[in-house]
C-alpha cells in the first residue's frame, strides 16, 4: 500500500497542510501499517521541502517516498529532504501519452525516452529505492510504455508505476494492460508493478483491484480518496475489498484495518475537508440503518445488510437510527435496550406517536422515545426556542444579541463577541442556555434553488465525551446556525432529564 495522501492527496484544490500538519498524518499513516508513504514534491516548495524532512527524521518504517520530475534539481531536492530518511525512495516521473508529450513538454519520444533514463540514472546515484511513472500511462501508445518500462528498469527502477492520470481507463482495460506489461517489459521481473488510479469516471477503486488481478504489487492510493479532480483511489475502500473478498484476489495487505476511521476523522479535521455521509467504510451512514426492514433483518442476523464488521474499521457499532422508514421491530428493540417492556396496546400508542413525531423531526434519539413512553408526546420536541436574533460584523469583530424563550416560557437575553458572526453566535447561546459544546464539524448547505432557496446548517458536537449532531433550516444561514445549536442544546437537555423523568414513571 503507497500512501500518498501527502503528496497526490494534497494537491486537491484547498487540501494544502502545514509541514507540522503533515508530521501528523504521517504517523498515523504509520500507525495504520502502510507500505509506503510519498510525503511530498520537495522541489515545488520550501514547506514540502521542511515537511520531508521532519517526517524523514522521524519516521522510521515505512518507506518514505519524495516525488521529483526528470529534471536534476528536483532530484537533487528530493534527495536532499530524505537524508536523514532510514528507507528512502524517489520517485521519478515524465508524461509519455502523445498529448503531454506534444501539447505539454513539446519532447519527441525519443526525448521523453532519454530523460526518463537520466532521471532514474540520477536517482539511483542517491538512493537504492528508485520509482519510475509515465504520466498518463492508460493514453500512451503501449508500445513505447513497454519501451519505456524496460529503459528505466534497465537504469535501475525497481518499482514501474502506471498512473492513470485522468482517471480514463476501465476494469478491463487495465486488468490486460498490466497483464500485457508484465509479460512484455523486459526485465519484469526485477520490478514491482504499480497502479496509480484517479477517481473522475468513479473508477478509481475498481480500476486499482482490476490492476491487481492483472499482477499490480503496489496499489497508490489516499486516504478518503483525496487527490487532484475527483481525487484518487481510496485507501480504505482498496484495503477492505481486498480483506472482504480476499479469496477473490488471492493477496492482501498488511494495514491495522482498525486504524481506518481514525485516519479518515483526522485527514478531515486537518484538510477542513469531510467526507460525505455514504462513503464507503468511513462515511457516517456506512453501518447505519433506518429502513425498518433493514433493521429487522440485522436484528435477527447483522450479515443480512452488513458485509464487513464495523468494529473491524474503527467504528464502535452498527447503529440503528430511528427515524421516519423505521418498523416496529427496531423501535421496539431500542425500547427494551432502554428498559420497556411494553403491552402490545402501549407499543401501539408510542409508536403512533413515534412516527408522528418523525414529521417534524429526521432522527428520534434515546430521549425523544423516552419521552414519548412517559405519556408527554409534546415534550419530545421542548426545549430553549429562538425568540429573536442580531448579528452585526465590522470585519475585525463581530457581536450576536440573541434572546431565547427557555423550556418555562421565560424570555433569556445574552450577547457576545468573538472573531466572526458565528463564533459570536455560538459563544452567545452558550452564554443563554449554560450547554457548552465543543465543535467538532460545521456545514452549511444550499436547499432548493432561486428565490426558494434555504441554507441548511449541520452541526456536530461533543458534549460530556459524547457525540451529538443537529439541523437547523432557514432562509437566513445565521439564523439556521443558532436553530441548528439549538437543535443540538435541546436534545442534550432533553437527554439530561430523560433518566430522571424515566426513574419517576417506572
Ligand atoms: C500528475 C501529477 O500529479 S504531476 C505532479 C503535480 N504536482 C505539482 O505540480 C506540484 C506543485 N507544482 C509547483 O509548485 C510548480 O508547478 C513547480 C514548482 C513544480 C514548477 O513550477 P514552474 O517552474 O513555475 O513551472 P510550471 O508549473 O509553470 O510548469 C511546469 C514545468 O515543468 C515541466 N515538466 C512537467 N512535468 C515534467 C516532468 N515530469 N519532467 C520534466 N519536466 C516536467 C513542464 O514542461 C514545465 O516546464 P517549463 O517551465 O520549462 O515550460
Ligand atoms: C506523478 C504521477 C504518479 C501522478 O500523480 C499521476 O500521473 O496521476
Ligand atoms: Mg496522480
Amino acid at each position: 500500500m503507497f500512501d500518498t495522501t501527502l503528496r497526490d492527496g494534497e494537491q486537491s484544490p484547498g487540501c494544502s497542510l502545514r509541514p507540522a500538519q503533515k508530521l501528523v498524518m504521517a504517523r498515523a499513516l504509520a500507525e495504520l501499517g502502510v507500505d509506503v508513504i510519498e510525503t511530498g514534491f520537495p522541489a515545488s516548495s520550501a514547506s514540502d521541502m521542511e515537511a520531508t524532512r521532519l517526517i524523514a527524521a522521524e519516521i522510521q518504517r515505512p518507506s518514505l517516498c519524495a516525488l521529483s520530475r526528470c529534471a536534476p534539481g528536483d532530484i537533487e531536492a528530493a534527495a536532499k529532504a530524505l537524508e536523514k530518511a532510514r528507507r528512502p525512495r524517489i520517485h521519478v516521473f515524465i508524461s509519455t501519452s502523445p498529448l503531454h508529450r506534444e501539447h505539454k513538454l513539446g519532447l519527441s519520444r525519443q526525448q521523453v525516452l532519454e530523460r526518463a533514463i537520466e532521471g532514474v540514472r540520477l536517482a539511483r546515484r542517491y538512493v537504492e529505492d528508485v520509482e519510475f511513472s509515465a504520466e498518463d500511462a492508460l493514453r500512451t501508445e503501449e508500445d513505447f510504455l513497454v519501451e519505456v518500462f524496460s529503459e528505466a528498469i534497465a537504469a535501475g527502477a525497481r518499482t514501474i508505476n502506471v498512473p492513470d492520470t485522468v482517471g480514463y481507463t476501465t476494469p478491463e482495460e487495465i486488468r490486460g494492460l498490466f497483464q500485457r506489461l508484465i509479460a512484455g517489459v523486459r526485465g519484469a521481473g526485477q520490478a514491482v508493478f504499480s497502479a496509480h488510479c484517479h477517481d473522475d469516471l468513479g473508477l478509481a477503486v475498481a480500476n486499482s483491484l482490476a490492476a491487481i488481478e492483472g499482477g499490480a504489487r503496489q496499489v497508490e492510493c489516499t486516504i478518503n480518496g483525496i487527490g487532484e479532480r475527483a481525487g484518487n483511489a481510496a485507501l480504505e475502500e482498496i484495503v477492505m475489498a481486498l480483506k472482504v473478498r480476499g479469496a477473490r484476489y488471492g493477496t492482501g495487505t498488511g494495514i491495522d484495518t482498525r486504524a481506518l476511521l481514525p485516519a479518515s476523522r483526522l485527514l478531515s479535521r486537518l484538510t477542513g475537508m469531510t467526507v460525505q455521509r455514504n462513503k464507503a467504510v468511513v462515511g457516517a451512514n456506512a453501518f447505519a440503518h433506518e429502513a425498518g426492514i433493514h433493521q429487522h433483518g440485522m436484528l435477527r442476523n447483522r450479515n443480512t445488510y452488513e458485509i464487513m464488521r464495523p468494529e473491524d474499521v474503527g467504528w464502535p457499532a452498527s447503529q440503528m437510527v430511528l427515524g421516519r422508514h423505521s418498523g416496529r421491530h427496531a423501535v421496539n428493540d431500542r425500547l427494551r435496550a432502554l428498559g420497556f417492556v411494553l403491552e402490545e396496546f402501549e407499543f401501539e400508542r408510542v409508536f403512533a406517536a413515534f412516527k408522528k413525531l418523525c414529521d417534524h423531526q429526521r432522527l428520534v434519539r434515546d430521549a425523544d422515545l423516552q419521552v414519548l413512553v412517559t405519556g408527554d408526546p409534546d415534550a419530545a420536541g421542548r426545549g430553549y426556542r429562538l425568540a429573536a436574533l442580531s448579528v452585526s460584523d465590522s470585519g475585525k469583530r463581530a457581536r450576536a444579541h440573541v434572546e431565547l424563550s427557555d423550556p418555562e416560557g421565560h424570555l433569556v437575553a445574552e450577547i457576545a463577541e468573538a472573531d466572526g458572526p458565528v463564533a459570536a453566535l455560538f459563544e452567545a447561546m452558550t452564554r443563554a442556555t449554560g450547554v457548552p459544546m465543543q465543535l467538532e464539524s460545521y456545514q452549511v448547505h444550499s436547499i432548493g434553488i432561486g428565490a426558494d432557496a434555504r441554507g441548511e446548517a449541520s452541526l456536530s458536537v461533543r458534549c460530556e465525551g459524547a457525540e451529538h449532531t443537529g439541523v437547523g433550516t432557514s432562509r437566513d444561514i445565521i439564523e439556521a446556525s443558532a436553530l441548528a445549536w439549538l437543535d443540538v442544546a435541546n436534545r442534550i437537555l432533553r437527554q439530561r432529564e430523560a433518566p430522571a423523568t424515566y426513574a419517576a414513571t417506572a
